[in-house]
């Protein structure tokens, strides 16, 4: 990939609608960002850039692989000028006893010689607060929220301090409100005596995004830190004050209209994307996949696709599989967590690659996991940033795609308004 100048910030996401997000945030911050799936092959040309987000699809496989993958991404990053590297997590802290935040987060601190890591998922534009290390969606901490109802890592701890404990082997500390309201000064103090009681990592409290403002001072002077976009809106913000990088307006070019068919596939089973499919009823054709018949080989997505083609004409159309908690219980208690996961992900990247070849230019996905499945079928190496859609998610130009112009939107789950699917569409021209 031809990135001409040295990049101020090097990012690597756990997984590809996390890694918009971020994206996002950090164009909305005034930062030149490009989204890459992958570590980018050599040949990628690509315009230059103050910050690159490379997406991995690492948040749910095993530790091992998670680390490996990551750690490619991160010489990568630093090969390229990359002083500091967030390793970007999802803002309700998505991750099981086995990982995979703490393993990653450890190996990318060994082999950058950090001392004691900042660590916070906090992002307040979507309501994710923390506070005495315990992380609050919207009003209800972790454990009382849907992600405790999640179909691959169901949440069921709110104290951060705990659950990155369990899964690295550092010992975690709390840098709490108090300190970080105290400002920078504070918190490099409160860190430094962290790091001399061989604490190797610290959960920080951030209400609001003043907080991450004090936050990105501190974590900017570091090699590493592990966040969601607010720890991103941190960073940029400090890399724009102290200097470092010239704030520049987004480019309108990103989201330039592409025309063609359009479509969405949703295969989160979020209580967001739940209530956005209903609401998408009533404007477009929308059809329930059969997660049973997938998960047992059926040809969902050849009947998927059979629906959509004659439709496609006429207007966007959506392809579901998600289900309510009780449906994806039964379907993972009939077939196994990920064996079913995996089904319904593929049939998806199936059913994106039909109607790619039937020519959809126009592409909105539901779902982290659900859009790594797709954009990795659809082999898109990279995006550009376009306009927002919903906080956490914008318009994306594909580029380095070889049939031409496309736009995505790339939802995470819990993402969005309730007529989502509407508003994308809207600005997908
Ligand atoms: N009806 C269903 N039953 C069981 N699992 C499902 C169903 N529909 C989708 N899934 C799986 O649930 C997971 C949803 O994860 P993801 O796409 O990351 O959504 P989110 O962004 O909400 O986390 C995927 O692995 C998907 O294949
Ligand atoms: O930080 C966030 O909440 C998002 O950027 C994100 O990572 C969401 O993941 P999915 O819900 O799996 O899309």
């Amino acid at each position: 990939m031809t990135v001409a100048a040295k990049i101020s910030l090097g990012c690597i996401a756990d997984d590809y609608t996390g890694a918009s997000d971020l994206a996002n945030t950090l164009t909305r911050a005034g930062l030149r960002t490009v989204q890459t799936i992958g570590v980018p092959a050599d040949d990628l040309a690509l315009p230059e850039v103050d910050a690159v987000v490379v997406s991995l699809k690492s948040r749910s496989i095993e530790a091992g692989l998670a680390v490996s993958r990551s750690r490619a991404a991160d010489k990568w990053l630093r090969s390229r000028g990359a002083g500091h590297v967030l390793f970007k997590i999802c803002s309700t802290f998505d991750s099981t006893d086995a990982g995979n935040i703490g393993p990653v987060m450890d190996a990318l601190r060994a082999d950058c010689g950090e001392t004691a890591v900042l660590v916070t998922p906090a992002f307040p534009e979507t309501g994710r607060t923390v506070y005495q290390g315990n992380l609050f969606v919207g009003a209800v901490p972790l454990n009382e929220s849907p992600l405790k109802d999640h179909p691959l890592n169901p949440m069921h701890d709110s104290n951060l301090v705990r659950v990155l404990a369990r899964q690295s082997k550092a010992q975690i500390g709390l840098v709490d409100l108090a300190i970080v309201t105290r400002g920078a000064d504070a918190v490099r103090a409160r860190l430094a005596e962290l790091a001399g009681k061989g604490i190797g990592a610290a959960i920080i409290d951030a209400v609001f995004d003043r907080d991450l403002e004090t936050i990105g001072l501190v974590a900017a002077q570091h090699r590493l830190s592990v966040g969601a976009s607010g720890m991103g809106l941190g960073l940029a913000r400090a890399l724009v004050s102290t200097g470092k990088v010239k704030s520049t307006a987004a480019s309108s070019e990103a989201g330039a209209a592409v025309g063609g068919p359009a479509a969405c596939l949703a295969g989160s089973c979020s209580q967001a994307t739940l209530q956005q499919i209903a609401n998408a009823e009533r404007v477009m054709p929308v059809l329930h996949l059969d997660p049973d018949r997938i998960t047992t080989g059926e040809d969902e997505a050849q009947r998927a696709l059979a629906w959509a083609k004659p439709r496609l004409a006429d207007g966007p159309v959506l392809i579901a599989s998600s289900s309510t908690p009780d449906q994806v219980a039964a379907v993972q208690a009939r077939h196994g967590r990920d064996a079913a996961g995996h089904a319904i992900e593929q049939a998806m990247a199936d059913i994106a690659e039909g109607l790619v070849q039937a020519g959809v230019k126009r592409l909105v996905v539901a779902g982290g996991e659900t859009s790594g499945a797709v954009v990795d079928r659809l082999k898109i190496p990279g995006f550009l940033v376009g306009v927002e859609i919903a906080v956490g998610v914008p318009v994306l130009r594909a580029v380095g795609v070889e049939k031409g112009d496309m736009l995505l939107a790339l939802k995470s789950g819990n993402f969005g308004g309730p007529e989502f699917f509407s508003d994308a569409l809207g600005l997908m021209r």
